[in-house]
């Protein structure tokens, strides 16, 4: 304790020297060989972007360690009703007062654990120049290397790196793709984990009351990803953590942790020590049964290895979860609302999307709800945009010759009637979801952990349109003055109804865009709405063309438009 109480005065002390904090965090990003990177240049002190706050030091000291004994539950005999029923039993009370178990005589062999934990450690041990071709903050990319996936956001980096192999959108593994450092042991390992997750998912089923497969049938089992940590030894361990704290936003995690230790789960308040077993594993559940906070604490032998794997929920086709309608009764209310889970939202956030819902209650993280607004806003004013296409239609109709008896004149009133069916075939019409053509060039980065904030939102939300108004009129008399110019020009050469029959595209373009460089998802009625748009555009052309070839034969039609008013004097000298 007295240990503890002087570091965290020289903590306290040192946080009071200035240091360019975001400059040290991407040096070391730069350095893309991570925390093992620090080791090998033979680094004596823990450098200050991993010092956790002096806070969360001084909140340490109120926290006391246990003695207490996560549960080990034996799933040897489950195929055997009466032995099943007990498993259930023990599943059922591990999970709602822990959140946290392990298994033993799980089915899954001791060489296929220690040749997993062999990969990781030979993948992170290999040579750093084969092993930076991994090294991404690109979440789109399904296997990386990473350290720290929220290093400039957190408050203190964490003492290790990661391979991260995500299955998440689309359950089929390339062998391939997977470093050869661990190719085997893992397509072996996550073959018989996956196996175990059917298995846990069915006493989970039974556990909460549930028919055996119910948690199957709704894809529990999906969105699986896996994680290969590694835990470098650390100089001065008592400054920083291996993992912070945190809860896992997945169904159910399964880790395989190497017998060094470290991991800690938070039980009635105190840290309690989940000690390693030989051929176990921890299995982390959520919520009735109980999402857990827990954290791997930094240690001076090492590494420290671990494999978690995550069950996070079916992602290939949006699928809506919530609380289980069967669980809910008068007593048992909905804590959480449904949410629907689908690949953009995975990949909109760093692994797994939002199944913190369950886990801690939220829904999206303000940014991803900000970020998804935008793009939405934008599509929204586009579409507001046809309007204005429709009722300048009716505003030109009375400035220009509109003949409904010639086929010219028809083409023009079917073109905008056209038009308009297809805006409104987009708005209304979603169908099915298009097959994704590619990365999308920018996706937004999050942390694990998202959570909804309405509040956060809305006032970023209010900020934006604040910060847009400011935009506006700081470029107002520049940029708005040009784009004024240039219609009113294109006005006075074509007509109005020329003008702003080219506001559909702004949609198509919105979309389009929205596809390729944000990655949203693009569907059918999307493309059906756009092809009816161009089409409306393209009669409505025509039938303008013919206008065009009247104004040239009669250059003095009859205006009643302010436009044409102003322009007559221009024309008579
Ligand atoms: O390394 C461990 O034992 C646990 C890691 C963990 O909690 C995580 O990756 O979410
Ligand atoms: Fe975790």
């Amino acid at each position: 304790m007295k240990q503890t109480m002087d570091i965290t005065k020289e903590s306290t002390a040192e946080s009071k020297v200035d240091y360019d904090r975001t400059k040290e965090l991407k040096a070391f990003d730069d350095s893309k060989t991570g925390v093992k990177g620090l080791i090998d240049a033979g680094v004596d002190k823990v450098p200050k972007i991993f010092i956790r706050p002096p806070d969360e030091l001084v909140e340490e000291l109120k926290i006391c360690q246990t003695s207490l004994q996560v549960p080990i539950i034996d799933l040897s005999g489950i195929e055997k009703e009466d032995r099943h029923e007990a498993v259930v039993q023990e599943v059922r009370i591990a999970s709602e007062k822990w959140g946290f178990f392990q298994v033993v005589n799980h089915g899954i062999p001791c060489s296929v654990l220690d040749e997993m934990i062999d990969g990781i450690r030979m993948f992170h041990e290999q040579n750093p120049q084969l092993k930076k071709s991994y090294y991404t903050r690109d979440q789109m990319r399904r296997v990386r290397l990473e350290t720290n996936y929220d290093l400039f956001q957190s408050r203190a980096a964490n003492w290790r790196d990661t391979l991260s192999i995500s299955m998440l959108v689309s359950d089929h593994l390339d062998p391939e793709e997977v470093p050869t450092a661990c190719r085997a042991s893992a397509i072996e390992y996550i073959k018989n984990v996956t196996k175990l997750g059917d298995t846990l998912f069915e006493l989970l089923s039974k556990a909460l009351g549930l028919k055996r497969d119910h948690l199957t049938t709704i894809e529990c089992g999906g969105g699986r990803s896996f994680l290969g940590h590694y835990y470098p030894a650390c100089p001065e361990p008592e400054l920083t953590l291996g993992a912070s704290k945190h809860s896992d936003p997945a169904f159910l995690t399964v880790v395989l942790q190497d017998q060094l230790g470290g991991l800690q789960v938070m039980h009635q308040n105190q840290w309690v020590d989940v000690q390693p077993i030989h051929g176990g594993l921890v299995i982390i559940s959520n919520d009735k049964f109980r999402s857990v906070d827990h954290r791997v604490l930094a240690n001076n032998v090492g590494p420290r290895i671990s494999v978690p794997f995550f069950f996070s929920g079916a992602f290939a086709t949006p699928k809506l979860y919530g609380p289980i309608k069967e669980l809910i009764t008068e007593q048992n209310p909905p804590l959480y609302r449904n949410f629907l889970k689908d690949k953009a939202k995975v990949d909109s956030s760093s692994v797994f999307g939002d199944f913190c819902c369950f886990s801690s209650g939220g829904g999206f993280d303000s940014k991803h709800v900000f970020c998804k607004l935008e793009i939405h806003f934008s599509h929204i004013s586009c579409i507001h945009g046809q309007h204005h296409s429709f009722l300048d239609f009716c505003d030109g109709s009375c400035t220009q010759v509109l003949d409904i008896r010639s086929r010219r004149g028809i083409a023009k009133v079917l073109g905008t009637l056209v038009s308009l069916a297809g805006v409104m075939a987009m708005t209304l019409y979603k169908g099915p979801i298009v097959r994704e053509l590619g990365h999308p060039f920018i996706h937004v980065h999050g942390k694990t952990s998202i959570k909804e904030n309405w509040l956060k939102g809305s006032i970023l939300t209010v900020a934006s349109c604040i910060s847009w108004s400011i935009w506006y009129i700081m470029q107002g008399v520049v940029m708005s003055g040009m784009v004024i110019f240039i219609q009113l020009w294109c006005t006075e050469k074509k007509g109005p109804v020329f003008v702003t029959m080219f506001n559909p595209l702004s949609t198509i373009l919105v979309a389009v865009l929205a596809y390729f460089v944000f990655g949203e998802r693009l569907y059918m009625g999307s493309i059906i709405g756009g092809v009816i748009v161009i089409v409306g555009l393209y009669l409505l052309l025509w039938g303008k063309e013919g206008d065009q070839q009247q104004q040239e034969m009669k250059p003095k039609v009859q205006s009643c438009s302010s436009y044409e008013e102003h322009k007559a004097p221009k024309e008579e000298p």
